[in-house]
């Protein structure tokens, strides 16, 4: 375990830039080993979780190695040509790698074998079986449909309409990466919109996908036996990173700064868009496209916020943002209300209660549903801050958040283990401690 504790170090000034998304970094990787020829990619995330992908990637004949800070250079088999992995795949912390690979071997010739650590070990994977099952791949999990598991691809797979029974960017990417080697269409209904990188890279590398609005429900089909042409991908900043910075900015008096490059895909910028609701300043300039992504520096100041009912319809565009929003509301002023937030307490932690515990023991006002939190916030005034150190549960975006909410407390706040910051975001603390300074 790595303890730190978090103190108030006075107005955050800078600038700074937030490494590449950790969504759009999987998938470059993924569809850069399943097209011909050599993919490019810069602003790679060289986070532990996209690590966790290239390794496996590696392990089933494609080449993925590093050339440069963030750059990366992959040469990929082809669709249908994945080899047998010959050891079990370490997934490590990561949801999105185990769930998006369990699609791709679905529809291969190959069985492979997923582990993880104990945070992944307990989330749930029948989620993915469920439809992957319908189109011919034989799966032995572990109690609950659990890493770890061994998927037996099929080939030729079936091609299945399927209904996404929760709202999930996951699923529907292992449907559709499935779909890429299974003959004939394979379509998803998405009554919910979720992130949409799948989509947008399955198009930029030539597959034939198309996207279709139906009685307010995305409907996407994906012509499989696809041949991926291979891509030269600029990665944006991920939001989900950024989002720890823009509360610190607007928590902490004084603060003035200035976040580059950060994507700002609609199916992906609800925090931004709440924290305004709530009276936050955050401007946006230059705005730009990057690799097929909208993007824009944001200038975030100190603001006084307000709390706010969150709309439930906004929580797929800032699903991994919620801690951070909690941190914000516990420095507002007035009642913040979440809910239908139940897909929050099977992400690496269950993050609801696990950050009901940790605002609770730094002095804020929160009290846990079945399906969010209701924070009364102190109006401005810092946190009294931590005795004992909060609790992470091998969770990235708890600690980071609770590092967020030390700034804003009179004692600071002790995380007990700051390890799991680098499944995504490994320099954090280190830009951080550079705009204290
Ligand atoms: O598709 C993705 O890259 C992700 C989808 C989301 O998970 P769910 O699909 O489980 O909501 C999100 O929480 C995760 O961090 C990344
Ligand atoms: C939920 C997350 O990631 P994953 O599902 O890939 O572990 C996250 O990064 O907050």
């Amino acid at each position: 375990m790595r303890p730190r504790r978090f103190f108030p170090a006075g107005a955050l000034k800078g600038t700074i830039r937030v490494p590449g998304d950790k969504s759009i970094s999987h998938r470059s990787i993924m569809l850069g080993a399943l097209a011909v020829g050599e993919t490019r990619v810069t602003g790679l995330l060289e986070g532990e979780d996209v690590l966790a992908t290239a390794a496996a990637m590696r392990a089933m004949g494609a080449q993925a190695e590093r050339v440069g800070d963030g750059e990366w250079s992959v040469h990929g088999v082809g669709v249908g040509t994945l080899l047998q992995p010959q050891a079990p795949l370490d997934m490590g912390n990561s949801g999105t790698s185990t769930r998006l690979l369990m699609g791709i071997v679905a529809s291969h010739p190959i069985s492979a074998t997923f582990v993880g650590d104990a945070s992944l070990s307990n989330r749930p994977m029948g989620r993915v079986i469920d439809p992957l099952s319908q189109m011919g791949a034989a799966f032995e999990a572990s109690e609950g449909g659990r890493l770890p598991l061994t998927v037996r691809g099929a080939y030729p797979a079936v091609p299945i309409e399927y209904r996404l029974p929760v709202a999930s960017a996951q699923v529907k990417s292992a449907v559709l990466l499935a779909g890429l080697n299974t003959p004939g269409v394979t379509t998803v209904i998405e009554p919910v919109p979720t992130r949409d990188h799948s989509e947008r890279m399955l198009r930029g590398f030539g597959a034939e996908l198309t996207v279709e609005e139906l009685g307010g429900e995305r409907v996407i089909r994906i012509r499989g036996e696809a041949e991926l042409k291979p891509q030269t991908i600029e990665v944006p900043g991920d939001p989900s990173s950024a989002a720890f910075f823009i509360v610190a900015g607007l928590i902490v008096p004084g603060s003035e700064l200035t976040i580059q490059n950060v994507g700002l895909n609609p199916t992906r910028a609800g925090i931004v868009e709440i924290l305004r609701k709530m009276g936050g300043q955050i401007e946006e300039v230059n705005r730009r496209e990057v690799g097929g992504e909208p993007v824009a520096d944001l200038v975030v100041r100190h603001s006084d916020l307000q709390g706010i009912a969150v709309d439930p319809a906004v929580a797929p565009s800032m699903i991994d943002e919620f801690p951070a929003l909690f941190v914000a509301a516990s420095l507002a002023k007035g009642r913040t209300v979440t809910s239908g937030l139940d897909e929050l307490r099977v992400k690496e932690s269950d993050r609801l209660s696990a950050m009901a515990a940790a605002l609770a023991a730094a002095g804020a006002r929160v009290s846990e549903t079945e399906d969010g939190l209701i924070i009364d916030g102190t109006g401005g005034e810092p946190l009294a801050g931590t005795q004992a150190a909060v609790t992470t549960h091998l969770d990235h975006r708890i600690a980071m958040s609770m590092a967020i909410a030390g700034l804003a407390s009179r004692a600071g706040v002790e995380v007990d283990d700051t390890r799991p910051i680098a499944t995504s975001f490994p320099v954090f603390e280190a830009l951080l401690d550079g705009l204290a300074a």
